[in-house]
């Protein structure tokens, strides 16, 4: 793999660059087992339910933690729009944040072994994928052509071979899958645990292609997509949760086309451990189940326009799109079109020096024209 030293990547633990974000409404007993792969790093944690309930964080990490009157204290009527009481609330630990790279997982996934029994180290394979080019205008048929040992095939077009910068890292789950409720119903005691279930892949999602985001293994480049990675309005008030990942996922898609950035599916793997309750789930996402063959066509079909320039210019397009079209479908959409807003208002509040500096840039053109 031409000009990516693998090594540094997997030795540079990148640990002034990346925030870890974890939703709770638990203890964080399970960060015992990750200690050698997460102590190094900053922790982000986002205490969900009752303020009043302390949390157990295992000595030695560094961490900063916020429950929902931090939430309401810093964001002011803008906190309407961090879910409450759904692992959604996981967002407002990307706003938060000063990093260049966010890793986010749930408190009931643990270190998966590869089919050599090796401990898997998520944070070294997301980086690497985050940190080499995507390639979502032709499809390499062994995959991830930035991988050591593999490239290009015959038959990639050398103007391509460049790739385009990775804005997203999703990684998979071994033992407990990431199914709806009907498949986990039907298939209760289905568990990845067989190693052939274990794909050795990294592979670049098409442009122009969705897919369905999970948030329990997730890394992403804030600079180039943070302002779209909105985890929309579920849990307590709202007709609709769990499916918070998955408009995150189809947003911060349409924008990454839009803006020529890449997204990655595939390895590191890492061992979900709680099956939750596929009767609650049933109640809890049976609307998304519906409304989502409304919202993935329209995520398919929109376009932005050439205006907007950013990710957050694009999500503030989106909102307006979101209320017109799937305003139509349930009076929902126009809430979380609003939500959507106050996210953006509130990131660019907390991360003024992005902004700032672009407009900076922009005034600095002008003067010099
Ligand atoms: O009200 C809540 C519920 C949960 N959390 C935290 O969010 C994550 C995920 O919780 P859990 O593991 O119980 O949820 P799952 O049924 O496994 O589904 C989630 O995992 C992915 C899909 O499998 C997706 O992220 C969710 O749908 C944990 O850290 C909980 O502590 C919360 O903050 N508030
Ligand atoms: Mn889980």
């Amino acid at each position: 793999m031409a000009g990516y030293n693998l090594e540094a990547i997997e030795a540079a633990p990148f640990k002034d660059d990346l925030d870890i974000v974890i939703p709770t409404i638990r203890s964080l007993d399970f960060l015992e087992q990750w200690r050698p792969f997460l102590k190094p790093y900053h922790l982000i944690i986002v205490q969900d339910g009752d303020p009043s309930i302390k949390i157990r964080i295992p000595d030695g990490y560094d961490y900063e933690l916020y429950n929902r009157n931090d939430i309401n204290r810093i964001l002011g009527p803008r906190a309407s729009c961090i879910s409450f009481k759904d692992g959604g609330c996981r967002c407002f630990g990307f706003m938060v944040s000063k990093k260049k790279y966010i890793y986010t997982i749930d408190d009931d996934c643990f270190v998966a072994k590869d089919p050599s029994g090796k401990e898997i180290n998520v944070i070294a394979q997301h980086i690497k994928n985050l940190e080499t080019p995507s390639t979502p205008y032709y499809f390499n048929t062994l995959y991830d052509p930035f991988r050591d040992g593999t490239d290009f095939v015959r038959g990639y077009p050398f103007s391509l071979r460049e790739g385009v910068p990775t804005a997203i890292s999703h990684g998979l789950w071994l033992n407990i899958p990431d199914y709806d409720a009907p498949t986990q119903l039907v298939k209760p005691r289905e568990r990845n645990t067989s190693l052939c279930r274990y794909v050795d892949a990294v592979m670049t999602i098409p442009k122009g292609v969705l897919y369905p985001m999970c948030g329990m293994n997730l890394a992403f480049n804030r600079e180039l997509i943070g302002p779209a990675m909105y985890f929309s309005l579920m849990g307590e008030g709202q007709p609709i949760s769990r499916y918070d990942d998955m408009w995150a996922g189809w947003a911060t898609k349409v924008v990454c086309d839009h803006l020529g950035f890449g997204v990655k599916t595939g390895l590191p793997y890492l061992w979900h451990s709680k099956a939750s309750n596929p009767f609650v789930n049933l109640k809890k996402e049976h609307s998304g189940i519906h409304w989502q063959e409304e919202m993935i066509p329209f995520f398919k079909y929109l376009r932005f326009s050439k205006e907007s320039d950013t990710a957050a210019k694009c999500y503030m397009e989106l909102s307006k799109m979101t209320k017109e079209t799937l305003g139509k479908v349930d009076p929902y959409f126009v809430k979380l079109a609003d939500a959507m807003v106050a996210w953006i208002e509130a990131w660019e509040e907390l991360n003024p020096s992005v902004v700032d500096d672009k407009k900076k840039c922009n005034e600095k053109d002008v003067k010099a024209k």
